[in-house]
């Protein structure tokens, strides 16, 4: 899969060892930071993501920041965007599934890199249920 990652400052150690992770795993990973410790706005980081997920259909976005709420709430801000803030593998499996979430977002304050890297797996793991559910994401999107 084709992966867009953000964060902010809060996030940083957790982006990058995501984004080891998922290259590990042989995923095509797109790093827009930032790459240094210094304090950032989590809404600069999620607009990046969010545009190119946007832009590129076959792409899914990552975003972490202290708790992933910021994140989540600045992503949805973008019509056709749909940010799911995961704590756990079943969250992350019902975001696709259910909702066919195309942005991930997880807290570094949160969830460590045990949980994360389930939450992960879930994530790549799922797909969308279409069914029942088509109508109802549609219907996001004409909010
Ligand atoms: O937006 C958030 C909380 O909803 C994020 O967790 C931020 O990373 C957090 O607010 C950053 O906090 P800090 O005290 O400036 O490090």
């Amino acid at each position: 899969m084709k992966f867009y990652i953000g964060t902010d400052h809060a996030g940083l150690e957790l982006k990058n060892w995501t984004v080891e992770l998922l290259q590990s795993k042989g995923h095509e990973v797109h790093d827009f930071g930032p790459y240094t410790t210094d304090r950032v706005d989590y809404p600069d980081y999620a607009h990046k993501v969010a545009t190119a997920v946007l832009e590129d259909e076959n792409s899914q976005g990552i975003l972490i920041c202290g708790s992933g709420i910021g994140m989540s709430m600045a992503a949805n801000r973008h019509h056709g965007i749909r940010a799911a803030l995961c704590h756990d593998a079943y969250t992350a499996t019902v975001a696709r599934g259910h909702n066919d979430a195309n942005i991930l977002c997880f807290g570094e304050r949160i969830v460590g890199k045990g949980v994360a890297e389930s939450i992960i797996d879930a994530w790549i793991a799922g797909s969308f249920e279409g069914g029942r559910h088509i109508a109802r994401v549609a219907k996001i999107e004409t909010l």
